[in-house]
C-alpha cells in the first residue's frame, strides 16, 4: 500500500509526539525563525483548523479563528489542504484570497481563478464510482458506517461503528480497494480511505502551491493533525515549521512536526501570533 512519499533513510529525523516541543512555549524561536522569511501558511481543516465531531457534517471551525485567517491573508499567502471535497472545504472556511486543496490535493483552486486537477487522477474515477456503489452496499447493514464520496477520494468512517465491527469495516474497504488496481487505501483518524494510486499526496500539493507562488525566500509553515498531514510535514522538514496537533487519538506516534500544539483552538492561538507579526511588518494594517 503506497500511502506516503516518505524516505524511509530519513527516519531518524521523526520524533515521538511526546518529545515535540509546545508552539506556544516555543513561540519566541519561532518568531526568531520568521524573521526575514516572510511566512506562506498552509493548514489542515479537521482536527486542525476544526476540533473533531463525531458527525463529519457538523465539523466547524472556532470563529475566532475565521477571522484570524482573515487578517493572514492580507498580510501573506494562506493555503487549506484537506482530505475533503473541494467546495465542502471551501464552503466550510468561506474565506476569500485563500488557496484552497481538495481531495488530500488532487485538486486545488487558488486566488485569480488559478484551478488544476491532477489529471491522471481522473482515470480513476469509475473506479471511485464502482468503489462507492459496491461499499455503500456491503456496509449498509453496518450500524454508524458511513461512506462519504469525495469527487478523488471515498472515505469510510468508523467513529460510530461499535468497536466489534471495525475489523470488518476496514477489511471490506481493502478487499474492495485490493481490487481496483487504479485505487489506493489510506488511514486517518477513525477512517479509512481510497484515493487515485497515483504518487501524490499533501506534501505534493504542497510543493505546487508554494511553486506557483514563487515563493523560494518564504518560510513555508504547515500545521495538520493526521497520517496524511505527515506528507506534507515531511515536505518542508528541513526547509520550513511544521506543527503537529496532538491528539491521543493517535497514541504517541512519530512525527516530522518541529511544534505541536494542544487542539485546534490552540493552533488558533499561535495562528493569532503568527498574523501579529506579519501586520507589524507591513505597517499594522488590519
Ligand atoms: O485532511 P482533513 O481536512 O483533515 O480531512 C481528513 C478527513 O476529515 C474528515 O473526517 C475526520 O473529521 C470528522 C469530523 O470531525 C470525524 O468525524 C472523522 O472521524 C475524521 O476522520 C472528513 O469527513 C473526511 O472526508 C476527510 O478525509
Amino acid at each position: 500500500m503506497a500511502a506516503t512519499n516518505i524516505d524511509p533513510r530519513r527516519h531518524s529525523a521523526q520524533r515521538r509526539l511526546s518529545r515535540v516541543p509546545d508552539g506556544l512555549e516555543s513561540w519566541d524561536e519561532i518568531a526568531g525563525r520568521l524573521r526575514g522569511r516572510p511566512p506562506v501558511v498552509l493548514l489542515d481543516y479537521d482536527g486542525t483548523l476544526a476540533p473533531i465531531c463525531d458527525d463529519p457534517a457538523k465539523a466547524t471551525m472556532p470563529v475566532r479563528t475565521r477571522e484570524v485567517l482573515q487578517t493572514l491573508v492580507r498580510h501573506c499567502a494562506v493555503a487549506v489542504l484537506s482530505g475533503r471535497d473541494l467546495q465542502d472545504v471551501r464552503h466550510r472556511i468561506r474565506v476569500d484570497g485563500l488557496w484552497y486543496a481538495g481531495s488530500h490535493g488532487f485538486e486545488l483552486v487558488g486566488p485569480g481563478n488559478v484551478s488544476v486537477v491532477h489529471e491522471a487522477a481522473e482515470r480513476a474515477l469509475p473506479d471511485l464510482d464502482e468503489a462507492e456503489r459496491r461499499l455503500s452496499c456491503e456496509l449498509e447493514p453496518v450500524a454508524g458506517a458511513l461512506v462519504d464520496r469525495k469527487r478523488f477520494a471515498l472515505a469510510v468512517h468508523y467513529r460510530n461503528v461499535r468497536p466489534d465491527a471495525v475489523d470488518h469495516v476496514i477489511s471490506v474497504v481493502h478487499r474492495i480497494g485490493d481490487e481496483m488496481p487504479t485505487l489506493r487505501a489510506t488511514h486517518g483518524r477513525r477512517v479509512v480511505e481510497l484515493l487515485p494510486n497515483i504518487d501524490w499526496n499533501k506534501g505534493r500539493a504542497l510543493r505546487l502551491v508554494l511553486d506557483r507562488l514563487n515563493a523560494q525566500d518564504a518560510m513555508p509553515v504547515f500545521a495538520g493533525d493526521d497520517y496524511t498531514d505527515e506528507d506534507a510535514l515531511h515536505e518542508i522538514h528541513d526547509d520550513g515549521i511544521g506543527i503537529v496537533v496532538r491528539s491521543a487519538e493517535h497514541g504517541d506516534r512519530l512525527t516530522w512536526a518541529h511544534y505541536s500544539v494542544e487542539d485546534p483552538l490552540a493552533l488558533g492561538g499561535l495562528l493569532a501570533r503568527i498574523a501579529s507579526l506579519v501586520r507589524t511588518w507591513s505597517g499594522r494594517q488590519p
